[in-house]
């Protein structure tokens, strides 16, 4: 019996996607999602906590679309799991005998580490019969990625390793930033391409093998618009708490925090509009990232807030909900920001520590 290796090329490439939290991650692979060529890809999409939302954020399919947590040291825990889910994933996606992807996609969590993971792909004896790591991608939040660099580590390992930075956020940058941030990158790893990635415009992705790159008008794609903007954005009088059925916090090294909170019962579109503007209030370089997907009163769709650092976006509706939970849930990450300051500052009751 022979014990040689597949031929490169009959293995199945496989794309980590990095970037720190809120830099466009979910965004970009949303847009690739939607090339026809793209339909045929398992995305795998590492999470944080119980209430992690990406998972029902990507506009997939979603029986291509599998969740893996991370319940325990950010980018530690994966490595079991992710050899677990893409050894499995051989049969587990198989139809007639047929695979039914031929590429898969690997969104991390916005502060993993990626050098495990990398490592993982390149050495693991059992994935390496079938998978090839094919590209690293990170991306790069043009409006907070010369603080994030310098804040975070993290960041500074994710941009480190990648062979392909995605910069995005241009069209909220100020003048200048792009050329700060791009002089860091450059320094920190010559190595990699940059691409800048507007939003929802014709974007060139580094789609093709890192050889056959030089020239970025190829494979270029027309997004769609994920999220559908809501004209409704009606600010109302601050001092309405939200109704609370559960929370769960996880504190890590470096003053970070995780936690959540799930509503039962909708909310009305008064209460939503009152809330975000007190997370605005809230929002800063502590924040480091909020998600919250809402079951709004009167609203068919649910409806998606999304705040990183000192950015509370708008609240958009998506298309569809993507699962039968009608529940919000909502997510915080913050850095020194501990949940009863987010959760008074809300109004929010604490959780009982039993
Ligand atoms: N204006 C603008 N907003 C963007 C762009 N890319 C992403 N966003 C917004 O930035 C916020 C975070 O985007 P995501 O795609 O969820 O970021 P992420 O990296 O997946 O976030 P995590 O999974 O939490 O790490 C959302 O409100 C997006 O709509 C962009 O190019 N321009």
């Amino acid at each position: 019996m022979s014990t040689a290796m597949p031929a490169n090329r009959a293995l199945i490439p496989v794309t980590l996607l990095t970037g720190f939290l809120g830099s466009g991650k979910t965004t970009l692979l949303n847009q690739w999602l939607q090339q026809p060529d793209m339909a045929e890809t398992l995305v795998i999409i590492n999470e944080f906590g119980e209430r992690a939302l990406d998972h029902r954020l990507v506009a997939h399919s979603q029986e291509n679309v599998v969740k893996t947590l991370d319940n325990g040291c950010m980018c530690c825990n994966i490595r079991g799991d992710l050899v677990q889910t893409l050894r499995n994933s051989v049969w587990r996606f198989a139809r007639g005998g047929q695979r039914q992807f031929k590429q898969v996609i690997i969104e991390t969590t916005g502060l993993a580490d990626p050098a495990p993971i990398i490592q993982t792909l390149t050495t693991h004896p059992q994935l390496l019969k079938h998978f090839r790591l094919s590209h690293v991608l990170t991306t790069v939040d043009l409006i907070h990625g010369l603080h994030t660099l310098q804040e975070h580590p993290q960041a500074q390992r994710q941009m480190m390793m990648a062979d392909t930075l995605l910069l995005t956020k241009s069209d909220q940058a100020q003048d200048g930033q792009y050329e700060a941030l791009r002089s860091q990158l450059i320094a920190l790893n010559p190595a990699a391409s940059q691409y800048l990635c507007p939003l929802n415009t014709e974007i060139q992705v580094a789609w093709t093998e890192p050889t056959q790159r030089s020239d970025p008008s190829l494979n270029a794609f027309q997004p769609v618009q994920a999220f559908q903007p809501m004209n409704s954005f009606q600010p109302v009088a601050l001092g309405h708490s939200m109704p609370s059925s559960s929370q769960a916090s996880h504190q890590h090294g470096d003053d970070l925090y995780t936690f959540g909170l799930t509503l039962e019962a909708p909310v009305t579109q008064a209460q939503l509009n009152q809330w975000i503007e007190q997370m605005k209030a809230l929002a800063g370089p502590r924040l480091l990232r909020f998600k919250g997907l809402f079951n709004v009163a009167g609203c068919e769709q649910p409806v998606v807030v999304h705040g990183v650092q000192h950015v509370i976006s708008p609240p958009q509706t998506l298309p569809t909900w993507p699962d039968d939970d009608r529940r919000s849930s909502l997510t915080w990450i913050t850095h020194q920001l501990p949940q009863s300051e987010v959760f008074a500052a809300l109004s929010l009751p604490m959780p009982s520590s039993d």
